[in-house]
């Protein structure tokens, strides 16, 4: 999944999602299925995108008792997506638990998806952090502490935002994934993400994958779209 461009499937359901494919016609792509279209759909979802062969992450952020999100694990990892999350905020023993779950519950001979743990959500500023999480410290050291647990716990890595990713790979290893929503092109609205960066800039930081949700899926011609940011990203077909 190195150098990936994950697009961001933030549809209501999956007749929305058939139209927004259709004009990539056999093309093979790594989509990201969120909670609104899971909540609507469930693992049809997830059987719809696989057998057209896409790579999937399926990004319901699990954040219980470690109890609950090991036996939730176990039934995802049957749907043999690549990428899965948790909230790193559950702590290391929930994200122990996590990866238990998982392999509990994939099949003999097949990898286990990928876990990753979200840091602090894109959508998060210094300010919202300090003064409505009660964490009193700067927001990159929040970010690289859970990626340590997150190391700790045995992840293959974390979601966060690219203007962290190299400091984060410097403490707990060059082969720790980052993954990278809030990405934007200069002429793109920010809307609700707050630490955001360029393609270009995500590029030259070594980041594994960039998340790119509204600025494909709502621009007017989304495989130009993809093209372009493709271009900027230099990514991997
Ligand atoms: O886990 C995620 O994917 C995620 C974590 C995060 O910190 N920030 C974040 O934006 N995301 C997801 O990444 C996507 C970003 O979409 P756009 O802002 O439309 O590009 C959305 O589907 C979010 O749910």
């Amino acid at each position: 999944m190195n150098h990936s461009l994950i697009i961001a499937l933030d549809f209501a359901d999956i007749s929305e999602v058939g139209r927004f494919l259709t004009p990539f016609e056999d093309r093979q792509l790594f989509l990201k299925v969120g909670m609104e279209l899971f909540y609507q759909e469930g693992p049809a979802i997830v059987d719809y995108l696989k057998v057209r062969g896409h790579q999937l992450f399926l990004d319901l952020k699990l954040h219980d008792i470690p109890n609950t999100v090991k036996s939730a694990m176990k039934g995802l990892a049957r749907l043999e997506c690549d990428l899965v999350n948790v909230h790193a905020a559950g702590g290391k023993e929930m994200m122990r638990e996590a990866l238990e779950g998982l392999e509990a519950g994939t099949a003999a001979g097949r990898k286990r998806p990928r876990c990753i743990a979200v840091t602090q959500l894109t959508s998060t500023s210094q300010e919202q952090m300090n003064k409505e999480q009660l964490i009193p410290v700067a927001l990159d050291e929040s970010v690289l502490h859970y990626a340590s647990l997150a190391k700790d716990a045995g992840l293959d890595g974390v979601v966060c935002s690219a203007w962290e990713s190299d400091a984060i790979r410097k403490k707990v290893g060059q082969s720790f994934l980052t993954v990278c929503p809030g990405i934007r092109m200069k002429s793109d609205q920010i809307d609700d993400q707050k630490r955001v960066t360029t393609p270009d800039y995500a590029r030259d930081a070594g980041v594994s994958a960039i998340v790119v949700g509204r600025s494909i899926t709502r621009s007017a011609d989304p495989v130009e779209s993809y093209e372009k940011w493709m271009n900027a990203w230099k990514g991997d077909y």
